[in-house]
């Protein structure tokens, strides 16, 4: 039999699936892909080969009430039914906020999902969906080993100074500094850029994740030196629906003056903000750049957001001392040409210039010359979670063992 992991990756009405087969200490090899969407409402279920070729797919109407918890059973009955000569042996989840007290991917007990829930407050819009298939898992298949693996782990190599803020002392002790995310998306990329350009494993290189949730990472040899996200995954770069690094006095200005609720505040800045704020329209770039060439807010969201990139770029090449290269990943750095262009373009004095035909085609370089190139590398967080959630259960073998 060989043992196979899923991977989790839960989100407020989706929930992201791969499966992987895991065989001795060789690279996890991806056998099914898929996702669950509109849970809690009208759900849709799809479920691909590694090739991205469609196997199955079901939907529910809002009257069949499938939730997380129903759309994990689905799953694993989907699974008995199609794992011919596999056993599940484990679940690998992506959790995005581990804390002070996780530095590294654990098993899951008691005190850890404690531990983690007494985490939801910073990070509100991701650390409840992740933590709910953990619980559903451990009441409804117990004994199955849970992986937790954190998007805030590859970030615990920064500086003290990079990661503290100018606070009072006792703030720091309750864990108010700056953490960073999108950890699994950066080890990914910081594993594999050595098959890119051997200069940029061992060299300063800026990587944007710009996805619905965006951040850059400085690495120095592959290693996260700095981030643009903070204590919360609200700061840094404006997001789909997050207004990202914004003056602390406007949440004053918002409690005090506006009378809003906590809540209310949090819920705008969260989910009303970012690109749909500024535009009005719509969070997702695809429909903004369908939009920028008539509509004025389209395009001023858009600009707001490149010059907010290539500013936060200026400054991370000032916390390396200087850039190698820079990588575009996630839904928007992989697949939107004119942002690409768009900050390049606003790079210049860094030494990059656009080949604007291997931009066109998706690179995966698409800078060349004497200075810093650019390349579009696709993450892989599932892969990542895989190699990892491999390793906690290999030690963990052995712990037993001896
Ligand atoms: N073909 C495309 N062109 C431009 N933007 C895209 C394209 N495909 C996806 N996106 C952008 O990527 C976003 C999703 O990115 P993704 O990394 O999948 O986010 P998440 O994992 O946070 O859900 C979408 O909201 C959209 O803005
Ligand atoms: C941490 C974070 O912002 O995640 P996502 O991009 O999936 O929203
Ligand atoms: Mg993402």
């Amino acid at each position: 039999m060989i043992p196979v992991l899923i991977v989790l990756n839960a989100g407020s009405s989706s929930l992201k699936f791969q499966v992987f087969d895991m065989v001795d200490d060789a690279e996890p090899q991806l056998v099914w892909k898929g996702l669950y969407e509109g849970l809690g409402g009208s759900a849709h279920f799809v479920v691909k080969d590694n090739d991205g070729a469609a196997l199955d797919e079901m939907t529910w109407s809002s009257g069949d009430r499938i939730g997380h918890e129903e759309a994990l059973m689905h799953l694993v009955s989907w699974l008995r039914s199609h794992q011919e000569g596999r056993k599940l042996a484990a679940i690998g989840h992506r959790v995005v906020h581990g804390g002070q007290s996780f530095s590294a991917p654990v098993l899951v007990d008691d005190s850890v999902v404690e531990a983690l829930e007494a985490l939801v407050p910073l990070a509100p819009l991701h650390q409840p969906h992740n933590l709910e298939p953990i619980r559903i898992v451990r009441r409804r298949l117990p004994g199955l080993p849970q992986i937790a693996c954190f998007d805030t782990a590859f970030h615990q190599t920064q500086s003290d100074i990079a990661s503290l803020f100018a606070l009072p002392r006792e703030m720091r002790d309750l864990g108010v500094r700056r953490y960073g995310f999108h950890g699994l998306s950066y080890e990914y990329i910081a594993s594999t850029l050595r098959d890119y350009d051997p200069r940029l494993a061992d060299g300063k290189v800026i990587v944007a994740h710009l996805g619905n949730g965006a951040s850059l990472c400085a690495l120095k040899g592959g290693v996260s030196v700095a981030t643009t996200m903070g204590f919360s995954a609200l700061d840094g770069l404006p997001m789909g629906t997050r207004c990202g690094a914004i003056d602390a006095g406007v949440v004053f200005f918002m409690l005090r003056e506006m009378k809003l609720s906590p809540e209310e505040a949090e819920r705008m800045l969260y989910t009303k903000s970012g690109l749909l704020g500024v535009s009005g329209i719509s969070n997702d770039m695809r429909v903004l750049r369908s939009k920028a060439a008539s509509d004025q807010d389209a395009r001023r969201a858009i600009n707001l957001f490149v010059y907010r990139i290539t500013r936060e770029i200026g400054s991370l090449v000032a916390a390396l001392g200087g850039i190698d290269g820079l990588v575009f990943t996630a839904g928007i750095g992989e697949n939107d040409v004119a942002t690409r262009a768009e900050v390049i373009s606003g790079l210049s004095w860094a030494g990059f210039s656009l080949h604007e035909a291997a931009n066109s085609a998706g690179g995966p370089q698409i800078t060349f010359g004497t200075g810093p190139t650019a390349w579009v590398i696709p993450t892989n967080e599932e892969l990542v979670i895989a190699r990892q959630t491999g390793r906690v259960l290999d030690a963990t073998r052995e712990r037993l063992a001896s």
